[in-house]
């Protein structure tokens, strides 16, 4: 075809360049960025692609069954939004668009600590299940009252970030000397922790600046029981990648795990989560769910981590394409275009139920083009 107006993605990585298109530059890079040489932001890209798929015949796939239970509630897909800072750096609604897009598929939304609108504001527009993502905050009060908020709110679980206690080295950051402009802030900290955020300073990236000066890097893991001493919702670690410290918060009874690197945002070099995900599921032994986020950009990449044993997935830059190329409606096309791919992949793979996913769907084979690294839209 050619002229007229320029066909839907179709898949989404197709939603980068439109998202790059609609962004200032420092915002961009912000969101696409990783740590150092970005080497751990391609190792996610590229563990997918180490994997083939065995697929099974002549098994009845009329109907394929998505749903799930995640953390005792009932979701469409096994399939969630990973936490991001800030989602009205992508488009004016932010948090509120995200939410709306995540319920039309009844999927699950893990929303940051630093969300650009409020966890009441965001729980009323949300249909799917609300988990609060939280950073170690020196400040143990505020972190106290917005754990209260959000259960005020009818948030189902809190997800600790144990990745970060400073934030990794992103050069592209830096280099445009990112900052939050004006009108965004993090709503829910009422000004108590969020000095940095605004100010411009070449060649040194505000956010780093304020994480350096609110996160606690001592957190560690006698510190948990506090948490927990401060709330009955569920716990679950963000940010694990070996069996030792899957093995320790299983011990300590923590209620599930997700695997990730942040995206390759902080440990450049770290292992790629598909990579870690196996050891991790082995020394959990079934205690607790295990999730998993980092570079998932097509439904065979969904399948490939729940045949590893991963309970659901999480996924973060391509919700951020979604808004800023078109909204509420961009991030729900971008949540069910996995979602359709995924159902694709069980039913050309005869696997009608996610009980069907195991390790015997999947054999080591080479690495494909497609998975190498960052990939645009298809020529032509
Ligand atoms: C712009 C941006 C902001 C993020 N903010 C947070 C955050 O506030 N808290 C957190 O735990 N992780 C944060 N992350 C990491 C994501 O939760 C997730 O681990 C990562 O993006 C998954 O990889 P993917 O982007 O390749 O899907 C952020 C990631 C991005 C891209
Ligand atoms: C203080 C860090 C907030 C956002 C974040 O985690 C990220 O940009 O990866």
């Amino acid at each position: 075809m050619t002229g007229g107006t320029p066909a839907r993605p179709l898949t989404v990585d197709e939603y980068a360049p439109l998202a790059q298109a609609q962004l200032p530059a420092a915002t961009w890079h912000y969101v696409e960025g990783g740590a150092g040489t970005e080497s751990t932001v391609a190792a996610n890209r590229a563990a997918f692609g180490r994997f083939r798929i065995r697929p099974r015949v002549l098994v009845d796939v009329a109907q394929c069954e998505l749903s799930a239970t995640v953390l005792g509630d009932p979701v469409g897909v096994p399939l969630g939004v990973a936490p991001m800072a800030y989602h009205e750096l992508a488009c004016e609604e932010g948090e509120l668009a995200t939410v709306r897009a995540a319920g039309s598929l009844s999927a699950p939304t893990v929303v940051s600590i630093f969300a650009s609108r409020t966890f009441e504001d965001i729980a009323a527009a949300a249909a799917g299940p609300l988990w609060l993502q939280l950073y170690w905050l020196h400040r143990r009060d505020v972190l106290q009252k917005v754990v209260r908020r959000a259960e005020a709110a009818g948030f189902r679980a809190l997800v600790l970030t144990v990745d970060t206690p400073r934030l990794g080295r992103r050069l592209r950051e830096a280099r445009h000397g990112f900052h939050l402009p004006p009108h965004i802030a993090a709503r829910n900290l009422d000004g108590e922790v969020t000095g940095f955020l605004h100010d411009r300073r070449d060649g040194s990236s505000a956010l780093s600046r304020h994480a350096d000066a609110f996160i606690d890097p001592s957190l560690s893991w006698s510190d948990l029981d506090w948490l927990r001493s401060q709330t009955r919702l569920p716990l679950v670690l963000k940010g694990v990648l070996t069996a030792e410290d899957a093995a320790h918060a299983a011990e300590l009874g923590v209620d599930g795990l997700v695997v990730s690197n942040h995206g390759g945002r902080q440990l450049d070099g770290a292992t790629a989560t598909l990579d870690a995900l196996p050891e991790v599921v082995r020394a959990v032994g079934g205690r607790c769910p295990v999730f998993l986020d980092g570079g998932v950009r097509h439904g065979t990449d969904v399948l490939k981590a729940l045949a590893l044993g991963a309970q659901a997935v999480f996924v973060g830059r391509p919700v951020l394409w979604g808004l800023a190329a078109d909204g509420e409606a961009g991030a729900r096309q971008v949540l069910s275009t996995l979602r359709d791919e995924l159902e694709d992949a069980m039913a050309l793979s005869g696997c009608p139920s996610l009980k069907d996913l195991d390790p015997t769907l999947l054999a080591r084979g080479p690495a494909t083009a497609a998975h190498d690294g960052f990939h645009g839209p298809a020529e032509g």
